[in-house]
């Protein structure tokens, strides 16, 4: 699976957020969107899941655009948002139900992965609750589990640390990791740069709505005259370079 992001201009009203954003995944590959707050990373996936149209440019996933076929191209897409969004008048096995039905999922496979990410996520016994009587932890690890059970090519993931405890933390990497093996590319924002930088194949770096730099860890720091260097301080370095320049 490829993700293209090319020449986009976009935003919310006429003046854009973003300034020709350009950027790639390839099969396989887990990327880190990284900019500070207000740079435009929501923006950016906003526009990958279809909910902003571009004022110009493209996306394409896997080489359809969502003007090409708009079921096909948000098919492709599995996007875990950071505040979870549940259905409050649908149990857990619904949202699961809902799922399968919305991807055209094998019920029987998709089952059988739910059953074991229930078990993991310690959710198995609470098939018939409600949103409202999970913790926001436990509706992340819902919103997580109906992600992985898609098999997508493509899951956005966005700032998918910060409300889960450290076991669902291993947990979420190592479902990343399985789905990479099979092909699938994850394009995650955070603001967690050390298990970013632990993780991620590459990093985009996003300022002030333009895409400063993409690549490993070692084109950063030779980008920046940082040798071993952590994300962290390159980034901190970035934001200083940039505010210096205002
Ligand atoms: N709904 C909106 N309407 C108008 N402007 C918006 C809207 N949402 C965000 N913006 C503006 O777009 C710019 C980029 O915001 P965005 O939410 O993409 O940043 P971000 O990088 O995701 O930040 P954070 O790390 O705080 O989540 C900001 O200047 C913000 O004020």
């Amino acid at each position: 699976m490829t993700l293209e992001v090319k020449d986009l201009v976009g935003g919310y009203s006429r003046i854009p957020v973003l300034k020709e954003v350009n950027f790639k995944i390839n099969n396989g590959e887990l990327v880190g969107l990284i900019g500070l707050n207000g740079a435009g990373k929501s923006t950016t996936i906003n526009h990958i899941i279809g909910l902003l149209k571009p004022f110009s440019g493209e996306i394409k996933i896997n080489g359809i655009s969502i003007d090409d076929d708009v079921n096909e191209y948000k098919k492709q897409i599995a996007y875990i948002p950071e505040v979870p969004i549940l259905y409050k008048e649908l149990t857990l096995k619904e949202h699961i139900e809902t799922t399968i039905s919305a991807y055209d999922l094998d019920e029987k496979e998709a089952w059988s992965s739910a059953n074991r990410l229930l078990k993991m996520f310690r959710l198995d016994k609470k098939l018939d609750w409600f949103p409202t009587n999970f913790s926001k932890g436990m509706r992340q690890k819902v919103m997580i589990l109906c992600a992985f059970i898609t098999n997508a090519k493509l899951f956005v993931i966005d700032e998918p640390f910060l409300g889960l405890d450290p076991v669902a933390v291993n947990d979420l990497l190592n479902l990343i990791e399985k789905q990479k093996k099979k092909g699938s590319s994850i394009l995650m924002s955070t603001h967690v740069l050390d298990t970013a930088e632990r993780f991620c194949d590459e990093f985009v770096l996003i300022h002030n709505g333009e895409v400063r730099t993409q690549g490993n860890i070692e084109k950063l720091q030779k980008e920046f005259g940082m040798d071993d260097s952590s994300l962290n301080d390159i980034y901190l370095e970035l934001a200083e370079e940039e505010s210096s320049h205002e």
